[in-house]
């Protein structure tokens, strides 16, 4: 239900959007609100937390930021969601849409730490954008609501962050829901998420009457006592649990304490040793700090994840969980970043997001690995080859930044002046210390090995995945072509998921991307933050084209201009290979690679390149086709230009011999819904070609898992739940391209020749 809400919110068109329009209120944020700026000075290394916030849709990511900002005196009102007033959701879509599209990295201190957080979002189609979060993060916070347990998204976030090897903490948001059920969330934490969660509160009271926990480690009861509706819960009370409180709360606790020292002891050698040892004619004796290094320890070695509760909306809860980040997630120096080493003290940072500010240019977002970054430097981005000079440093406080001299490993930065760096890029002091830090792991790594060079150096980017969706854009008038094309240029950069091309037949913008609703955020953001009305056209599928046999051909190019004569002769054979694999790729027979020089190679290969990504039935790039070049035979005068155009012509002869094959791209599907309705979804996923793969149950609910051509999902998400009556969530992502039979080809090209 939650997941069709969303996607309906993305339509402009529920009552929570529509309360959004009204709220028009100032969200300036001058450096006086920042609580101290002695703060903003390089915390130690041991005092920083780089984390994020991951969850499904609505299960109060960005309620939780919120009240995180206030608690730790950065903000000094209460953002709320339902207002569109947070600070994180910064994005004028995002303040409408209550929904979280872009990471906000924010920085606030808490009992003097420094937490730098990311707030990432959690629809699929930003997949990307997490993912990016993940990689620059050392420890995460998964937000679940109780009343729901694990659900589908943050299953997905949950893979990526363990992908990562990222630490992470549990919070049972919710608490105050009459549904929310604890045991429940803990259960489906384990079965789901495959995780050990290691249970740290109780709640006090249920539903409406939740009021507080006690926490298990020293026995304290916490409790918000809200007076009034406009109770901030920055105020609470701490009292050890004794003789006056209620009996079954009591024997609750009790259990909940020995099973947690059970459990610690079965995960933790050192701390079973320390119970056997010291405390083992009463285990319950144990110090709450043992008990609390024993569960950093699992939670950094991802043996548990410590589990608290509370309600964000309602302001209970939250400072401990502050608490817990600092207690239970790791400093950036407890993490392993392999690459690091070899810089020992020299700069090494990795831009994880770039944002484009109307009169500051690019802002790149940094995390620092090693090393000191310092304003009105240069710097040397690996990737691109580049020298940059960083104009300023600022400390990221969602949309307001606060400018300060130095920066120093472990932290996160945002840069002005970088105007080359793109997302994903490696930045580091000087080539030359590049050089040293490879000559450092060439050494590592034993001289029989090359592994010195370019990539080892560079701290892996972010792996783009195809865009599967494309339509074409337009602006109003062809005055404002330019301003178009420069809006998308700063788009791309900021997110690399965005794919932009020009049609080679109509002339005509093309948008690439990962779903209907990244499209449709970026045709917003390129109204609101550019000014320019654009024209989308229809969403299209983005298939490939593969090759049915084997072709051979040749073909000769015989042109003058002016003086000079170009002649040219090649002959080459096409033939398929396994498109699952994916790529295209090319060969010379042995015979023309010893005859034909460096430049007349790549001239060639810049031939068949090019034909790669047009394939001759519909104009889609090609996949799986593999090209042996026989022969070139190249006059003297003859220019590498024409020897491509006659290499490309050839190439564009033997695919139409050799039989084109469009591949359309299968998604798999998963689709959570309760029992009653899986009848109703199968039977609509019969009429869309899908594919059942299993059926599962989760607990009361069936999970089924389906492939489906993208093709037949437009959508969906309005359909499923209309036929669930909003009870069933999915998540869609790319499976493999597979080949259209016959007849659904044939309807798909007349389609496209205007004659359906
Ligand atoms: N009852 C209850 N509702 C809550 C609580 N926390 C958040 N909500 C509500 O849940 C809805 C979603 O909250 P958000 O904080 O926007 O959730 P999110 O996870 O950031 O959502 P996205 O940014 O869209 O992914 C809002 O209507 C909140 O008011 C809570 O503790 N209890």
């Amino acid at each position: 239900m939650v997941w069709a809400r969303y996607l309906l919110t993305a339509g402009l068109q529920s009552c929570r959007c529509r309360m959004r329009y009204h709220v028009k209120r100032h969200y300036g944020f001058i450096p006086d609100d920042v609580k101290s700026l002695r703060a903003l000075v390089n915390p130690d290394i041991s005092k920083i937390r780089n984390i994020g916030i991951m969850a499904h849709i609505d299960a109060g990511k960005t309620t939780t930021t919120e009240r995180m900002l206030y608690y730790s005196g950065y903000t000094r009102a209460l953002g709320d969601v339902d207002d569109g007033d947070t600070v994180t959701d910064f994005m004028a879509q995002e303040r409408e849409r209550g929904i979280t599209i872009q990471s906000a990295a924010v920085t606030f201190d808490w009992r003097s730490h420094r937490i730098n957080l990311i707030d990432t979002p959690g629809h699929v189609d930003f997949t990307l954008e997490v993912e990016r979060a993940l990689r620059v993060l050392d420890g995460a916070v998964a937000v679940f609501d109780a009343s729901a347990g694990v659900e589908a998204q943050t299953l997905t976030v949950w893979r990526q962050a363990e992908k990562h090897h990222i630490p992470c903490v549990c919070f049972l948001n919710k608490m105050d829901k009459p549904a929310a059920n604890l045991s429940f969330s803990i259960e489906s934490i384990r079965q789901k998420l495959k995780a050990n969660p290691v249970l740290l509160q109780i709640p006090v009271g249920s539903g409406k009457n939740f009021t507080g926990v006690v926490d298990l480690l020293t026995n304290q009861k916490l409790i918000w006592k809200i007076k009034s509706m406009g109770d901030d819960g920055r105020m609470f009370e701490s009292k050890p649990l004794d003789q006056s409180d209620e009996p079954e709360l009591m024997q609750e606790v009790n259990e909940a304490r020995a099973a947690l020292i059970e459990q610690v002891a079965d995960l933790d050698d050192e701390f079973a040793e320390l119970l056997l040892t010291d405390f083992s004619d009463n285990f319950d004796a144990v110090p709450p700090v043992k008990l609390q290094e024993a569960v950093r320890r699992l939670t950094l070695a991802r043996k548990g994840v410590p589990v608290l509760c509370g309600s964000s909306l309602r302001n209970k809860g939250v400072q401990p969980l502050l608490d817990a980040i600092i207690a239970y997630l790791p400093a950036p120096n407890e993490r392993h970043h392999d690459l690091v080493r070899w810089y020992k003290d020299d700069l090494c940072a990795l831009a994880f997001k770039v944002l484009h500010d109307k009169q500051r240019g690019p802002l790149v977002f940094l995390r620092i690995y090693s090393g000191t970054l310092k304003p009105q430097t240069a710097v040397h981005n690996i990737n691109r080859n580049s020298i940059e000079r960083m104009s300023r440093l600022l400390v990221p406080f969602a949309d307001q930044n606060v400018e300060i001299p130095s920066m120093t490993a472990g932290n996160i930065a945002l840069t002005v002046g970088l105007k080359q760096t793109v997302t994903g890029d490696t930045i580091v002091s000087s080539k030359a210390s590049a050089a040293a830090a490879a000559r450092r792991a060439h050494s590592d790594n034993g001289a029989g090995e090359k592994r010195g060079d370019h990539a080892t150096v560079v701290l892996s980017g972010v792996e783009v995945p195809d865009p599967v969706f494309f339509c074409t854009i337009e602006p109003p008038t062809m005055a404002k072509q330019a301003d178009l094309e420069n809006a998308l240029n700063c788009l791309q950069r900021e997110d690399p998921s965005l794919k932009v091309r020009v049609d080679p037949d109509s002339g005509q913008t093309v948008l690439c991307g990962m779903g209907e609703l990244h499209i449709e955020i970026i045709h917003d953001r390129i109204r609101r933050e550019y000014g320019i009305e654009t024209d989308l056209g229809p969403l299209q599928v983005a298939y490939r084209e593969t090759v049915l046999h084997e072709a051979s051909t040749a073909d000769t190019l015989d042109r003058t201009f002016g003086e000079r004569r170009h002649v040219v002769t090649v002959e080459l054979g096409v033939r398929p290979v396994d498109s699952a694999s994916g790529s295209c790729d090319f060969a010379f027979t042995e015979e023309v690679e010893g005859k034909l020089s460096q430049e007349m190679k790549d001239a060639v290969e810049n031939g068949v390149q090019s034909s790669y990504l047009q394939g001759p039935l519909l104009g889609y790039p090609l996949l799986g086709v593999t090209t042996l070049i026989h022969s070139v035979n190249i006059e003297p005068g003859t220019s590498p230009a024409m020897v491509s155009a006659c290499v490309s012509r050839c190439m564009d002869k033997a695919l139409r011999l050799a039989g084109g094959q469009v591949l359309e791209p299968v998604m798999s599907l998963e689709v959570t819904v309760e029992e009653e309705q899986l009848g109703s979804v199968l039977g609509d996923l019969a009429q869309r070609r899908g594919t059942v793969r299993d059926i599962q149950s989760r607990h009361d609910n069936k999970v089924l898992l389906a492939t489906v051509p993208l093709a037949e999902m437009m959508g969906y998400s309005t359909i499923l739940r209309t036929i669930t009556s909003g009870n069933a969530t999915f998540s869609l992502e790319l499976d493999t391209y597979k080949a259209m039979n016959p007849q659904d080809q044939n309807t798909l090209l007349k389609r496209v020749a205007g004659l359906l």
